[in-house]
């Protein structure tokens, strides 16, 4: 008996008895990351049977809708269950009110509801949030130099109630304004869309891994330098993040989102340890971007990787994981 309770002493136990075969190690596995773990965030742009490379993003591509909705029937095929959709709007289209995330027939839209006229066995989760859609590259809308919490919730109730309607399964917001998961909870439930998860971006960082995204989403020039650090938590905090989950969950998330993701997952262990609520993380675009960048420099092999930080979420006591890697990490996991 030791302090830690009843172990034996070497040399009669060995921990590396249960390690020495495949079929062992297998036996003893406390975690398993599996197809439905899987989260896969695609970007689309406008115009057809077009894909555009994203430099900072190796491997991913902004999609035309009827890529995407070729992407869709792949996702299904490999029984991912969810794909996120994330706009490239064309700058054009970006203004100082983002009245652009409010137009029923935007980008994001008509992509969901090009998706979900296939009728496939597969959610259709939906940023909400202003910065695609906005000219300064900030998630809300900017008064004297500052991001107004009030104002940005009722333009997000706004965004969420076009994405409900074009067909979105899961409202996913992510901007971390103060009170809009009650406020987009209610307009829903106002019109009619009751049925429709929300899955908040609870616990999330000011962080410098999102770049790769900011560059897919074409909002990095934009924010010209800008920081989000009067919405986005300072990556310095552990408890500030459980008070924002307790809010999102007491205001009616039914899941909760940790983001980033690797470099946070003593953050998802609290969470998912406090809450025991359907608890996800997202393994960011700058994350992603780390791990192929050393894999093509041949520092790191990416597909061992990528199944090692997959895991990681799963150890850390997440319920899936929003990642780049979700097609490959599939056809890996389905050829066993
Ligand atoms: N609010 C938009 C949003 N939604 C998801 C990400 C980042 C995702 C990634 O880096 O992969 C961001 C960027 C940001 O907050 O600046
Ligand atoms: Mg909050």
């Amino acid at each position: 008996m030791t302090a830690m309770g009843p172990f034996g002493d070497y040399p009669h136990t060995r921990p590396r008895r249960n390690r020495q075969t495949d079929w062992s190690r297998r036996m003893v596995r406390e975690n398993r990351l599996t197809v439905d773990d899987l989260i896969w965030p695609i970007f689309v742009q406008p115009g057809k049977s077009q894909r555009t490379a994203i430099p900072s993003l190796p491997g991913v591509d902004r999609l035309t809708i009827d890529l995407a909705v070729e992407e869709a029937q792949r996702a299904e095929s490999l029984g991912i269950p969810v794909l996120a959709l994330f706009p490239a709007t064309p700058s054009e289209l970006k203004t100082p009110d983002c009245e652009e995330a409010v137009n029923p027939e935007n980008l994001v839209c008509e992509a969901v509801r090009a998706i979900k006229k296939l009728g496939l066995n597969l959610g259709i989760l939906c940023d909400v949030a202003l910065d695609p859609y906005s000219s300064h590259g900030q998630d809300g809308l900017v008064r004297d130099g500052y991001v107004v919490n009030d104002e940005t919730v009722e333009m997000l109730c706004r965004q969420s109630l076009v994405q409900a309607q074009a067909g979105c399964d899961i409202i996913a917001p992510s901007d971390m304004m103060d009170g809009r998961i009650g406020e987009i909870r209610k307009a829903l439930d106002h019109k009619g869309y009751q049925h429709v998860q929300i899955m908040s971006y609870a616990a999330k960082y000011a962080s410098a891994f999102y770049g790769p995204f900011r560059d897919a989403v074409g909002s990095s020039g934009n924010l010209g330098g800008g920081d989000k650090k009067t919405y986005q938590m300072d990556p310095a905090n552990t408890d500030e993040a459980i008070r924002e989950v307790a809010l999102d969950i007491q205001e009616g998330a039914d899941m909760v989102m940790v983001k980033p993701g690797m470099p946070y997952l003593d953050i998802v262990r609290r969470v998912k340890e406090t809450f025991h609520q359907p608890t996800y993380v997202y393994q960011v675009s700058g994350e992603y971007a780390m791990l192929h960048a050393a894999a093509g420099n041949g520092w790191l092999d990416l597909n061992k990787v990528m199944l090692e930080s997959l895991t990681a979420f799963k150890r850390a006591g997440a319920d899936g994981i929003l990642t780049y890697f979700a097609p490959v990490a599939a056809e890996m996991l389905k050829s066993g």
